[in-house]
């Protein structure tokens, strides 16, 4: 192997496998490091949105089938949480295939080093492994692609509870009675349902007021309504003081008084940290912010100027963060954009404008573009439509009318067939994948007439966003175009 390269990727999720693989197939000479074999592929695969999304999976084959009970169907029966995760490892073992050290070795033709990395110098890394001594590399450019990890909880009394975090949980072989969850975020909210699904009895205690505070209150009403006529516990506004004993756990409420919830299993999910300290920033002139993040300008450059940050551990950026594998993916985009552009002056700065997340929970919350704060921070004129899907048929058919598209748009104007989108959530079925459309638009400055002009087939599901803005324009058309189709008529 080599001792320079063209840029060194330190870690391999989401982040690393793709500056990597993408720097590999443009010609450049690229090191990819991380400290297992196993550890490819990083959360996403091995602690994240794969096995959670298989699980979530299960769960809802298994809520479905309960449904059918008003049909003639009878349904009865224990989850085996066993044969669960036998499902989830199944399906991250296909992933894994083509996210090991071998196969980015041959297909790809990467080299792949397993150690852990740490600065010695402002270029250079050594590469260790059992705290041996290591093989000494320098690149032109290093990318820290080192994630992030689960934040911990400290309390009393912690050590003698039965306690998970993600990077536990799907070790797990037998289904908890009941599952205290620590933590009201898209992690707390899409397993709590599916271990309530799947037969646990679920509480969630979140400090805020309020589930998935990211979102709209208005979504995150709609789901934790849902939620609790599944049988979802909530307890927010609260957080965990003490464990006083191994099954039972001492909330503290925001008045200061107390209270005890039972369980057999906790799940800590309040948030992300990160994998700096083996890394010996300082070594390399790197500097961290007062949060702990590693300071990034617009462009995703340390205080080092060879040296960047993408996917988690990118938090330190001025747009702000987002822990998301897709997040990395733009991270790497972005960089290697302005690897290959030519002077710094055509630098593409990192923009969230055009971002969207999908929470998985059922129904799906699916988020994009500009939220109402950036818009008001912004001082950019808005127009809020909300739309129900009360009045959608397919909404109808299926039995999911307490839907909601929520849009952030230009004012309507003059001309209301020109109004472009800006931003918006969504939360019903398929969330996710019927605002990519809208996503779309975003993107590409469509208007509401090229939704008003589209033909959807009847009943799909995403005739809704044009009904949003059929009811919109009618709403908003202006009397002197009233008069004018009158005159014409
Ligand atoms: C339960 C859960 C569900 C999620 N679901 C989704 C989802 O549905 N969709 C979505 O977009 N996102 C989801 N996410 C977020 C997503 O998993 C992360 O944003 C993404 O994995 C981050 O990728 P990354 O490459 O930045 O870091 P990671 O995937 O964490 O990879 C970092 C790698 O760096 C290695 N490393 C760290 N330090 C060193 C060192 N010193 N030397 C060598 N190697 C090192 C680690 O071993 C690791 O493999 C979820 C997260 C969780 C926890
Ligand atoms: N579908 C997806 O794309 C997906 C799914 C899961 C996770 N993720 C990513 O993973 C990241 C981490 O998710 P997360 O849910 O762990 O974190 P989060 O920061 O999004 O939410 C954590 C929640 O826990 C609460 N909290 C913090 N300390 C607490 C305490 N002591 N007691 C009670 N509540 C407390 C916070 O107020 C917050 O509401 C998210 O930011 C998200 O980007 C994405």
């Amino acid at each position: 192997m080599k001792s320079h390269y063209d840029l060194i990727a330190i870690g391999a999720g989401s982040a690393g496998l793709g500056i990597a693989i993408a720097m590999k197939r443009l010609g450049f000479s690229v090191l990819l490091v991380d400290r297992y074999d196993h550890r490819i592929g990083g959360d996403c695969l091995n602690d994240g949105c794969v096995p959670s999304k298989a699980l979530i999976h299960v769960s809802r084959l298994i809520h479905n089938a309960k449904r059918t009970q008003p049909f003639g169907w009878k349904t009865e029966g224990k989850t085996d949480l066993a044969a669960v995760m036998q499902y989830v490892r199944e399906r991250q073992d296909i992933i894994r295939v083509h996210e090991n050290a071998d196969y980015l070795r041959q297909t790809e033709g990467l080299d792949v080093e397993l150690g852990t990395a740490k600065f010695v110098g402002s270029q250079e890394i050594e590469i260790s492994r059992d705290n041996q001594p290591g093989r000494l590399v320098s690149a032109r450019n290093i990318v820290l692609c080192t994630g992030s990890k689960p934040q911990t909880l400290t309390v009393d009394g912690i050590e003698q509870v039965n306690i998970h975090t993600n990077e536990t949980l799907f070790s797990l072989e037998t289904l908890p009675e009941r599952l205290l969850i620590v933590g009201s975020g898209p992690v707390g909210i899409e397993l709590g349902q599916a271990f309530q699904r799947l037969g646990s009895q679920v509480t969630v205690v979140g400090a805020e007021d309020r589930i998935l505070s990211k979102e709209l209150p208005d979504v995150s009403d709609i789901l934790q309504k849902r939620l609790t006529e599944e049988g979802i516990e909530f307890k927010l506004s609260r957080t965990v003081k003490s464990f006083p004993h191994p099954n039972s756990a001492e909330l503290v409420l925001e008045n200061g008084s107390t209270e005890l919830v039972e369980f057999d299993v906790v799940l800590v999910a309040i948030g992300r940290t990160f994998n700096f300290d083996e890394l010996n920033l300082s070594a390399a002139g790197i500097d961290l912010d007062d949060k702990g993040r590693i300071k990034l300008n617009d462009y995703l450059q340390t205080t080092n100027e060879h040296v960047f940050a993408a996917g988690d551990a990118a938090a330190g950026l001025p747009a702000g963060q987002r822990y998301f594998s897709h997040a990395a993916e733009l991270h790497v985009s972005t960089l290697i954009t302005n690897f290959i552009t030519p002077g710094q002056i055509l630098d593409k700065k990192l923009s969230y404008d055009y971002f969207s997340w999908v929470t998985f929970t059922d129904p799906e919350v699916a988020t994009f573009g500009l939220s109402e704060d950036d818009l008001k921070k912004r001082t950019i004129s808005y127009e809020r439509v909300a739309y129900d899907f009360a009045h959608d048929d397919r909404a109808v058919i299926e039995d999911y009318a307490y839907a909601k598209l929520i849009l952030f748009t230009e004012p309507s104007g003059i001309n209301p067939f020109g109004t472009r989108i800006l931003g918006g959530t969504m939360i019903a079925p398929n969330a996710g994948e019927l605002a990519q459309e809208l996503i779309l638009a975003i993107q590409k400055k469509l208007t509401a007439g090229d939704f008003f002009n589209k033909i959807y087939p009847y009943p799909t599901a995403s005739r809704i966003n044009k009904s949003v803005w059929v009811d919109h324009i009618s709403d908003n058309l202006p009397d002197v175009v009233k008069k004018a189709v009158n005159w014409l008529y």
